[in-house]
């Protein structure tokens, strides 16, 4: 797929700047804060409905307006699309593809899809098990738009269920005397046990098989690029183990868990099983990555799942999914940094940003459209 046009409308420091692509790869460069990150956001918004720096619309419009829009034509190996986003500074955003309004905006998830790496997926290594888990989550929603539908629908039992678990501890009180909880509670918790097992079964067992298919791929980017001397392994620990394979098996093992944390459960008064507790554990030679002192392996790790993310999406989807490098070439050293654009080629639009082109491989330059960007502008 290929991202033709991009215009900007009250967006982040963007008043009203529309971008023609006329190369397979666009370099972006510019001082620091002059909107390049910005620009990228917008793509990766159109692509996954969400920000990896924000979860609020209101910080996407400019400051001075109400609302403000992405708009961007994408060429498809079936024809091209519009497509637009309006987000606002109070209310919903609206999306649009052809210029019809999309009632799910799910339906919207699918028309482009792009792959991004900024320095922040570092922390895909070294932050918490949500990173991972958002990361894993993200990728699944490119491949099987349906899954942002599954995952939502998880997230609001789990938060329901947290609210009636916490009014179970204010009943119980300090004495714990279960006697002095309204029936109706301990009946809406066992529903809510069911629910929580349903859904969690559906996201664990796509998360099982997305990496099922993705570790292979990472697999063996981390070689090419390590050259062969470690192995790296991606490990899925779910928080309740089972087969998964098997629905109703996993199920029944959620509830048995469930069962088992009974009283830390109420105590807490907050749901411990689920998936929403799952972790992917990311090992070089059977130690935790996390551990390893080495930028240069932390990197090599994380190069090789984005890597593997786009082989993947391509795979899945039959079209090249485009590349968003925000200011991450810069970071890798000669050999990564070749074994990246090596692997790019001519294949995957990329759309990268940077501070100074000098770091960049002369033939490459020469291939790449140049657009400087300052204060909101962005021109040739
Ligand atoms: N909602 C907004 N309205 C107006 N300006 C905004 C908004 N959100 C962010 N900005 C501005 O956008 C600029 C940051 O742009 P961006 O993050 O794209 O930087 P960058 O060019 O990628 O720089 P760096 O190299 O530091 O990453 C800042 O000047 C910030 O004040």
């Amino acid at each position: 797929m290929y991202l033709e046009t991009l215009h900007l409308r009250s967006f982040r420091n963007y008043t009203d700047q529309r971008v023609t692509f006329s190369a397979q790869k666009t370099i972006l460069v510019g001082n620091n804060a002059q909107g390049k990150s910005n620009a990228l956001e917008a793509v990766e918004l159109l692509a996954t409905l969400k920000s990896h720096r924000t979860s609020r619309d209101r910080d996407l419009v400019r400051r001075d307006a109400e609302s403000g829009q992405i708009r961007a034509t994408v060429a498809r190996s079936n024809g091209s699309l519009e497509l637009a986003m309006t987000l606002r500074g109070k209310g919903r955003r609206t999306l649009a593809i052809e210029g019809e309004v999309l009632r799910r905006h799910l339906d919207f998830l699918g028309a482009l899809n792009a792959v991004e790496f900024s320095s922040l997926d570092l922390d895909l290594v070294r932050g918490a098990p949500e990173y991972r888990r958002h990361w894993l989550d993200a990728l699944l929603v490119q491949i099987e738009p349906i899954y942002a539908y599954i995952l939502q629908e998880y997230v609001r039992v789990v938060r329901q269920r947290n609210a009636l678990l916490k009014s179970i501890r204010k009943s119980l009180g300090d004495g714990g005397d279960a006697t002095t909880v309204p029936r109706s509670d301990w009946d809406q918790l066992a529903l809510w046990d069911a629910q929580l097992a349903a859904g969690g079964s559906r996201v664990m067992r796509r998360r099982d098989r997305v990496l099922q298919r993705l570790i292979p791929l990472a697999q063996r980017w981390h070689d090419r690029i390590g050259g062969g001397t470690e192995h790296l392994s991606v490990i899925y620990a779910p928080n309740v183990e089972c087969d998964r394979d098997d629905p109703a098996g996993v199920r029944a093992a959620i509830l048995e868990k469930i069962k088992e944390r009974r009283l830390a459960e109420q105590h807490l008064g907050t749901s411990v099983v689920g998936p929403h507790r799952d972790e992917i554990d990311l090992q070089i030679d059977d130690t935790p990555a996390r551990a390893y002192g080495s930028q240069g392996q932390q990197r090599t790790l994380v190069l090789a799942l984005k890597l593997a993310e786009l082989e993947l999406i391509e795979a899945v989807i039959g079209e090249p999914p485009l590349l968003l490098l925000d200011d991450v070439l810069a970071e890798l050293d000669p050999m990564r940094q070749n074994q990246l654009l090596d692997a790019i080629q001519d294949r995957f639009q990329t759309l990268i940003t940077t501070t100074h082109v000098d770091t960049f491989d002369a033939q490459w330059l020469s291939a790449s459209q140049v657009l400087v960007v300052e204060a909101g502008r962005i021109s040739p």
